[in-house]
């Protein structure tokens, strides 16, 4: 059977990106850049000043000096004036340094007259100014292909004029339920019926990351409806199935996904959570089919489908990161598979501490919704002891900020 790393490995080397569109600068944000962005023009434009204050011609001011005040310059300002020697403009943040100036006193180091000014201490040529160019010279690259766009991005952007940017494509996402128990939210649930809860749980995590979720319902255990609704999920960029691929007798989902064409590239994946997993491609789109078990699921899409599908929208980095962090209890395993733990989280200054904190059967949600990240406990090993240290998957961060 394959390892975790050999089947994520035939995910990601068969994925490629969806292609690229150009949107609005607000609309950038979190997407990923498609091209590299140069800058057309110097940041800043022209040299000006960093402080409020009054812009001096330094050789003027080697020892106590007293300037005539001959001009006021706020930012903004499109005339100036000349600064002469003996003479001193006052000057605010971001003006434009005047001709024969090369350096801006900040009021605070200055005793202020009505026409006049003293200046007590040596000023350094080029003090307090912000040259043409010191940020970003015209055809820098300031932003690579593939950066995530943040704040600070579009920032640089709109300073540069880029109203438009152009990035990856948003993945579309088919997602579809399979399974004669399922109901819809908001629906009568009768005996042996269960809420179909994958499809949200799929949706969610896929908007999360950005892509968008194409609901394409629940196929019922007969080969009609999984012909049916297969064959409309196939048309997106990517599908994603729950249930159907264990060894039951009405788990169907392969053997149709093979009749419309898919080609499957593995079934079964030598780790638990996850036994299950299939995946396959039709022409080049990838298929996810994952086990049914709401909590198999969403462990399978984090591992396999989540780090496909940020590779599919132009990401570099798609992989969770691996912290290593000291077991806080014993824990014991069946020998020969991976297993991946729900775990909780806690950083110590001395690293990081993982509490194997509830029932890690499949069929406990509840310890799902409380993990911090996966412990890793590898194949061949039965026993870890308490303080053992163990590769953890990190879900997300916030248990590492603090209240306030
Ligand atoms: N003889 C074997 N039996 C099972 C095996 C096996 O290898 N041999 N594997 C077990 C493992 S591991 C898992 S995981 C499950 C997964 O099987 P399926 O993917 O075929 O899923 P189902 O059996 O249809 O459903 C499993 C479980 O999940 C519930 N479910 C399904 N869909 C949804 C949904 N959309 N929302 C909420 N809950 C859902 C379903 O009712 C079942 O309780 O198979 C084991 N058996
Ligand atoms: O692999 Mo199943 O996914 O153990 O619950």
């Amino acid at each position: 059977m394959l390892t975790f790393i050999e089947a994520r490995s035939i995910i990601l080397n068969s994925v490629r990106p969806v292609g690229t569109e150009r949107v609005m600068l607000l609309d950038a944000i979190g997407r990923i850049l498609a091209d590299e962005i140069k800058a057309p023009w110097d940041m800043p434009l022209w040299n000006n000043s960093a402080m409020d204050g009054y812009a001096v011609r330094s050789e003027d001011c080697q020892t106590s000096v007293t300037l005539r005040v001959t001009g006021y310059i706020p930012a903004g300002a499109t005339d100036t004036c000349i600064v002469d020697p003996g003479c001193t403009v006052r000057i605010m943040t971001g003006a434009p340094i005047p001709p024969g100036a090369d350096a801006v006193v900040p009021f605070e180091e200055t005793e202020e007259g009505e026409q006049f000014i003293k200046i007590h201490s040596q000023v350094k040529k080029g003090q307090h100014i912000r040259f043409a160019g010191e940020d970003v010279k015209a055809g820098d690259t300031v932003l690579a292909a593939g950066t995530v766009i943040a704040p600070p991005g579009i920032s640089m952007l709109a300073s540069l004029g880029s109203a438009f940017v152009p990035v990856y494509r948003k993945a579309r996402v088919a997602i579809l339920s399979t399974g004669d128990e399922l109901v819809e939210l908001g629906g009568q649930v009768s005996a042996g019926q269960i809420i179909n809860s994958n499809t949200l749980s799929l949706a969610a995590a896929v908007r999360e990351i950005g892509c968008e979720p194409v609901i394409i319902g629940i196929a019922r255990d007969n080969r009609a409806s999984h012909q049916q609704l297969l064959r409309e999920g196939l048309n997106a960029d990517a599908l994603i199935t729950s249930a159907g691929v264990s060894a039951g007798d009405r788990d169907l989902v392969r053997e149709v996904l093979a009749e419309l064409g898919v080609q499957q590239l593995f079934w079964k994946v030598d780790i638990k959570p996850g036994r299950p997993t299939a995946f396959g491609l039709n022409a080049g789109k990838p298929v996810f089919s994952l086990p049914g078990n709401p909590v198999s699921t969403m462990m399978t899409f984090e591992e396999f489908v989540r780090p496909a599908l940020l590779k599919m929208m132009g990401r570099k980095r798609v992989i969770k990161p691996t912290v290593k962090a000291a077991l806080k209890e014993d824990v014991r395993k069946k020998t020969g598979r991976l297993h991946l733990l729900r775990v909780r989280l806690e950083a110590g200054s001395d690293g990081y501490q993982a509490s194997v904190f509830g029932d890690q059967s499949t069929g406990i949600l509840r310890t799902m919704v409380q993990a911090d990240g996966f412990a890793f406990l590898p194949p061949e090993k039965g026993f870890f002891a308490k303080g053992e240290l163990v590769d953890v998957h990190v879900l997300n961060r916030d248990f590492e900020m603090e209240e306030g």
